[in-house]
């Protein structure tokens, strides 16, 4: 296993970060942390990479144990933290220049596995990192920790605060760095980039709800969800909320979605229901559950 996490815990004074965190992550797997601000993935990321001690369990990074061999670790694994990486006053090439010495590299040495990333920052390579755009920090951000050729890639919440025409570009730059048989661990906030990995961790109050792979994560969802709309969607949902069937109800892009506690559900009925609370121009159709439904169902 490139990762292996046995029963890790970490609290800070009152708050329990990490609670009893298991699992394993497989050679070159792209494997996701998934969860909302404060679910304990900074944690975790910090124990991982040796910044920080936990207070209960075990865990291997690369085949080192993170407490015992934290000097090996550090030089087997390359960390771009969720902020802070960059020296913001130090050019792009003067920033990938220290992060390669730091290392006992240079840029020459490794540039191979950097360059399809770093070609596409090089114009830029005199600015100072303050002055690039989110997307750029980002992809100089991943070369700084990609420099000393690390066996084990963790990213914390890489493609926050980016366009969504770079974070594709970011996730198609991941799989590609997969490819040349780098472990990767990232998190992120975002539902839909979960999609994009082999295997995801959905965790909350530093607690793992389920493990497995996208896919089998949304067929493990078992009930119908509905998109429901009407002219007033305030309304809609303090109405859908106060309704006695509901099992679910909460606001998804343009729609509510909504789940109903009954098995023999039938959608005239709540149209009905919904009339009768003075809502106008009301649809229901079926849809497929999504990554975010089933972590909102886990996390009920
Ligand atoms: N140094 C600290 N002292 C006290 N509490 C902390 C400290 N660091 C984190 N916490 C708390 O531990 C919990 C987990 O935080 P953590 O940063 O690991 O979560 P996260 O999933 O990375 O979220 P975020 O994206 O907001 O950083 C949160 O409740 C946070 O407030």
């Amino acid at each position: 296993m490139s990762i292996s996490v046995n029963h890790i815990s970490k609290s800070y004074k009152k708050v329990n970060a990490l609670q009893d965190i298991s699992f394993e992550v497989k050679p070159a797997e792209l494997f996701g942390l998934i969860g909302p601000d404060g679910a304990g993935k900074t944690t975790l990321f910090r124990i991982l990479t040796t910044l920080l001690i936990a207070n209960e369990g075990t865990a291997t990074v690369a085949g080192f144990d993170v407490v015992k061999e934290y000097k090996k670790i550090r030089n087997s694994v390359g960390y771009m933290p969720g902020k802070f990486s960059l020296y913001q006053d130090l050019t792009v090439e003067e920033n990938l220049n220290f992060f390669a010495t730091i290392f006992g590299t240079t840029i020459e040495e490794n540039y191979e596995l950097i360059k399809e990333i770093y070609v596409q920052i090089e114009p830029f390579k005199n600015r100072r990192a303050g002055k690039l755009s989110g997307g750029m920090k980002q992809k100089l951000a991943l070369c700084c920790a990609l420099i000393h050729k690390p066996k084990v890639l963790f990213l914390d919440e890489p493609t926050t605060g980016v366009d969504p025409v770079s974070r594709k570009e970011f996730w198609e730059m991941l799989k590609r760095l997969q490819q040349k048989n780098i472990t990767i661990l990232v998190s992120t906030p975002y539902m839909d980039e979960a999609a994009l990995c082999d295997r995801i961790a959905l965790i909350q109050d530093g607690k793992i709800l389920q493990i497995d792979t996208p896919k089998a994560i949304v067929k493990h969802y078992s009930k119908q969800i509905y998109n429901v709309r009407a002219s007033n969607m305030y309304q809609l949902i303090n109405s859908l909320k106060a309704y006695e069937y509901n099992h679910s109800v909460y606001p998804f892009g343009e729609f509510v979605h909504y789940t109903d506690k009954r098995t023999d559900f039938n959608p005239k009925d709540l149209i009905q229901y919904l009339k009768s609370e003075n809502l106008s121009n009301i649809e229901i159709e079926k849809t497929a559950a999504t990554i975010e439904d089933t972590f909102m169902e886990l996390a009920k």
